[in-house]
């Protein structure tokens, strides 16, 4: 008890002085913070080939000090150590969270603490499951996985939502440049109203289609029409039984075994993970599939070594060198102490357009609470409004709001250092061309929002009009080059960085009861727009939506 309190009191001085130092560094603009020549190099962080520009927050390193200091004392250390260790991290479901073991190689010792919870076991299990994985992979990639009329698989649709869907996505159009589709294509389904679906059907060979349903729960109700639909058009056109397509033509991937057997998925082509498992960390486990049939599997080991490899920066590096910490910080300290709502997350590269979708159900669907993990309300704010858009594209939309709107913004810029130079010799000088431009927007925006008017050319200066704002804060990701490796490095890092903002806020980062009273409100409506006798007593009457239902209904 008296070491809580004295925790306690310890963290109540550090959030004063974080405080008054927000209050101060309100006062002072970027531009002036900017025109100290060591700080480009005193605010930077680096990691195997990454570097990271932290110098044009609005912060200085006596901030960072006080920040890391904020985390130590909220007990960032030993929080860490419990995340690795498996211990019950995600207390309202009673849960570990398991997505470092899904990386975690069966050679290394396994993290401290890790046995006495039987964490090891859970690597064991992993890998066990990602053999069977690989078999799969291996049999639809090679030919030999063959359908109901003995056609080898040409394309795979991947039914899934949520972070079922978002990771292999994500990874799997990133890659493309690199790794394309030849003998396999992979095409991922996920809205419930069948927009990505009926495109399909229309186009596809149903005797060389494969599906991969992977859903954690095995009930969204999402991804569980979208599988009717498809099983209905494969067993309609080969003239079979669902059953049989389901037989033949179908891997289903979830935490719950049961309810895929009970679906009449084989269990030879079904693939576990652990309960443990958040949805939106899934990506490593076989939720990555069709992502592993289009990349092939040592491309996919490759991106589990990248974020195994964050994983031992985030557990080994100190906070000031750390870079899942350090964003943390930075975002925590913009949000929170400096009361900046919005956060944009700005690819300057096409391969990573999914990259803001993917982000903002991590860290929103993860953070985006106000109340703490023994159920009391906070009262400072939490997670930003994250959004986004692929750089170059956002600059002819709503760049003009960050240069001259009302709004503060802070901002994320990644880039990618080389790229290209794999392509067609004949290629090579017009490609370069276009990356050095686009490297060039990417430094010319972030300058921009950190400067404002300060940014405006002198020769310019008499002829242009004023008021760009500038005081956005920026952090700008430089990465080598866009590898399997380092894709998994840069989502392990997001996914720390969600993770070290919920111990500074005190959330639990692992559940999202905020999504599911939406879900059974919408089954109770469904039922009154599809049964003529339903009465409506499992729904909530208003009567802006009785009005609604009764146009849709008419
Ligand atoms: O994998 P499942 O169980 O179908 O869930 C899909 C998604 O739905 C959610 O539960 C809520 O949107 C997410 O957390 C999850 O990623």
């Amino acid at each position: 008890m008296e070491s809580l309190a004295i925790a306690e009191g310890q963290v109540a001085q550090i959030q004063q002085q974080l405080k008054l130092q927000a209050s101060q560094l309100r006062e002072v603009s970027l531009s002036d913070l900017m025109s100290d020549s060591q700080r480009a190099e005193q605010l930077s962080a680096r990691f195997c080939g990454w570097h990271v520009d932290l110098s044009k927050q609005r912060w200085q390193p006596e901030t960072l000090r006080l920040l890391a200091s904020w985390a130590d004392s909220r007990g960032l250390q030993e929080q860490r150590r419990r995340l690795f260790a498996g211990s019950i991290v995600n207390p309202s479901e009673h849960r570990p969270a398991l997505h470092p073991m899904l990386r975690w190689p069966q050679e290394r010792p396994a993290p401290p603490g890790a046995e006495e919870q039987g964490a090891e076991d859970q690597v064991t299990f992993a890998q066990q499951q990602r053999r069977r994985m690989a078999a799969l992979v291996e049999k639809v990639r090679s030919g030999h996985w063959r359908g109901i009329t003995g056609q080898p698989v040409r394309d795979v649709i991947h039914i899934g939502v949520g972070g079922s869907d978002l990771g292999p996505r994500l990874v799997s159009q990133a890659l493309q440049e690199t790794h394309p589709q030849d003998e396999v294509a992979v095409h991922f389904v996920s809205t419930m109203d069948a927009t990505q679906l009926v495109p399909l059907m229309q186009r596809l060979d149903p005797a060389s289609t494969l599906l991969v349903l992977a859903s954690k729960s095995f009930t969204t109700a999402d991804t569980q029409f979208n599988l009717n639909t498809a099983l209905a058009w494969l067993a309609s056109s080969l003239e079979v039984s669902v059953d049989q397509v389901c037989e033949q033509q179908l891997i289903g991937v979830s935490a719950r075994p049961a309810r895929m057997s009970e679906f009449g998925i084989p269990e030879d082509h079904q693939l576990v993970f652990a309960e443990g498992v958040g949805g939106r960390f899934s990506l490593w486990s076989p939720i990555g599939i069709s992502l592993a049939i289009h990349i092939g599997m040592p491309a996919f080991n490759e991106l589990l070594a990248g974020a195994h490899a964050m994983d031992r920066h985030f557990l080994e590096t100190p906070t000031r060198e750390n870079l899942p910490a350090l964003l943390a910080l930075v975002g925590a300290w913009n949000c929170q102490w400096l009361n900046i709502p919005s956060h944009a997350v700005l690819p300057y590269d096409g391969r990573l357009d999914c990259l803001p979708d993917y982000l903002q159900q991590l860290e929103m669907e993860s953070n985006g609470k106000s109340v703490d993990i023994s159920g009391k309300g906070v009262d400072h704010p939490t997670c930003p409004i994250l959004w986004g858009d692929v750089g170059p594209n956002g600059q002819h939309a709503f760049y003009q709001l960050l240069h001259q709107g009302s709004h503060t913004v802070s901002a994320d810029f990644l880039a990618v250092r080389r790229r290209h130079h794999q392509a067609p010799s004949n290629l090579q000088g017009p490609l370069q061309d276009q990356h050095n431009l686009t490297l060039a927007n990417c430094l010319a925006q972030a300058q921009l929002m950190a400067l404002g008017d300060d940014a405006i050319p002198a020769s310019l200066k008499d002829h242009m009009a004023r008021g760009y704002r500038g005081n956005q804060p920026n952090t700008l990701l430089l990465i080598d080059e866009l590898t399997p490796w380092n894709l998994g490095a840069l989502l392990a890092m997001y996914e720390h960085k969600v993770f070290v903002q919920s111990v500074l806020w005190g959330i639990n980062p692992f559940d999202q009861p905020g999504v599911e009273l939406g879900k059974l409100l919408a089954q109770g409506i469904y039922r009154t727009l599809t049964d003529k006798q339903d009465d409506g007593s499992d729904r909530i009457n208003d009567p802006s939506t009785d009005f609604l239902i009764s146009l849709v209904t008419a």
